[in-house]
Parts: structure tokens; sequence; C-alpha cells
């Protein structure tokens, strides 16, 4: 059975190319490793409705609640996917799993309603959902106004033609999800967790760094 490693941080702060980078290190090692990313926007029904509501093209309000069962909905159409990938790889590797959920819908709500909210949305993934917890978790720490220029140069996205969607626009859920994350990390949510400072001196890491950092705590 393999291992699940997650890549979690807000948005732009480098997850995607971590992931594929730790992918290939991996696979040219010797071990077999496969990327699944989250949300599975256009695959899943929660998928293509995740897609419309980022895109701000839903006709009522998303509540924070709405949004976490959509996004834990679109992982538990995901799951058969999910185990069979663990049967059949050294290690699966998440771009965004449940963390994701916990920390942007957490962001969504009033202060005191943010931990119980984030505890209810675990509940709901692993226990009622059933999906597997992870064996290992990295939270990249990018800098606030490097992931800004990062999420500008990005390659134009399947569900917005806009640069900054939603979540992205809106410059204060950022930041609360960033100390959500903070939080989350602190308490160990979710099973274990390292932080991977990804920036020196103001400028983003060799890709190559990063990943070699992340397969020694693997
Ligand atoms: N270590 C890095 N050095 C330079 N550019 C990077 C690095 N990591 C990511 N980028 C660039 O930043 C942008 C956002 O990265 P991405 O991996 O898509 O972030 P995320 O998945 O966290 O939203 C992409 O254009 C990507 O090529
Ligand atoms: C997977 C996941 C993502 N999200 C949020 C984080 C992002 O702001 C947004 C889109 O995810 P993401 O895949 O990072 O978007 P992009 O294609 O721009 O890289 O959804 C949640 O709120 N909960 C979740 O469970």
């Amino acid at each position: 059975m393999g291992k699940l490693i997650v890549i979690e941080g807000a948005d732009g702060v480098g997850k995607n190319t971590a992931a594929l980078g730790l992918c290939d290190a991996l696979n040219a090692s010797g071990r077999s490793a496969v990327v699944i990313g989250f949300p599975r926007y256009g695959e899943t029904v929660a998928g293509v409705t995740i897609g419309r509501f980022l895109a701000g093209e839903m006709p009522v309000p998303v509540t924070a609640e709405a949004a976490a069962v959509l996004y834990a909905l679109d992982r538990r159409e995901w799951l058969p996917r999910i185990i069979e990938a663990r049967d059949t790889h050294d290690v699966v590797i998440f771009d965004r799993y449940i963390a994701s959920n916990m920390a942007y819908q957490g962001a969504r709500v009033e202060a005191a309603a943010s931990r119980p909210l984030m505890d209810w949305i675990a509940r709901l993934e692993v226990e009622q959902f059933a999906l597997p917890r992870p064996d290992l978790s990295l939270y990249l720490d990018t800098p606030w106004e490097l992931a800004r220029e990062l999420i500008l140069q990005k390659a134009q996205r399947s569900y917005t033609d806009r640069s900054f969607d939603e979540y992205e626009a809106d410059i204060a859920l950022q930041q609360r999800v960033r100390a959500n994350y903070e939080a989350i990390v602190a308490a160990g949510l979710l099973g274990p967790w390292r932080v991977v400072q990804t920036s020196t001196d103001g400028a983003m890491r060799p890709r190559e760094a990063i990943v070699r950092e992340i397969i020694a705590h693997i």
C-alpha cells in the first residue's frame, strides 16, 4: 500500500509545480508515484459545480458549509481512483486535499466559528466519507507578495478566463487562509506536517531544491 503525501498551501505558492517535480523525481529514482489534484474540475458532479462557483457563475450564494460539502463530495466521488492509485503506486501525491477545505471554508466564517467548522469538515471527510488520512502533509510557505506574482504567471485555467478566481481575488480571505493553515499545522490536524520554505530573499528557490527538501521528509 502506497504512502499518501499531501502538498498544501495558499493559492499560487507553487503546489502544482512541487507536486509534479516530486512525482518525476520519485519515478526517476525507481519509486512509482502519481499526482492526484483536487478539485476535479469537469470530472465529477461536485467538480463541475465548484468550477462554476469559482468563476462567479452561481445564481445563488454558496455558503461556507455548502462549499465544504461540495469539495468533500468531489473527493468522495474520486475515492475509488484514490484507492486504486494507493494500491498500484509506492507514493500518491495530492495537490490539495482535506486541509484545503478546512483552511478555506474556515476563512469564510467569523473567527469564533472557524475552528468548529474546520473540525466538522475533518469529521465529514474522514469519518463519513471514509477518505484516507495522509501519511505526511507538507505546507508550502511562500510570502504573500511572491504568491500574488506567481498567480499572475499561471497558465489559463479550465474554469475561468479571469487572472484571479473568486477566492484568489479576496486578499483578506487569503490572509485568513494562511492563518488557518498555520493553526492546522501547529495542531497536527489530519496527521503529521512539515513546513517547507519555498523562497529565500524574496525569490522562489529552484524547484529542484524544494523537491529535494520534500523527499528528505518522506
Ligand atoms: N520554485 C519555483 N520557481 C519559479 N517559479 C515557480 C516555482 N514554483 C512555481 N512557480 C511558478 O508559479 C506559478 C504558480 O505555481 P503553481 O505550482 O501553479 O502554484 P499553485 O499550484 O500553488 O497554485 C506557475 O507559473 C509556476 O510555473
Ligand atoms: C481542494 C480544495 C480547494 N479549495 C479552494 C482553494 C482554491 O482557492 C480553489 C481552487 O483550487 P486550485 O486547484 O488551487 O485552483 P487553481 O486551478 O487555481 O490552482 O478551491 C477549497 O476551498 N477546498 C478544497 O477542498
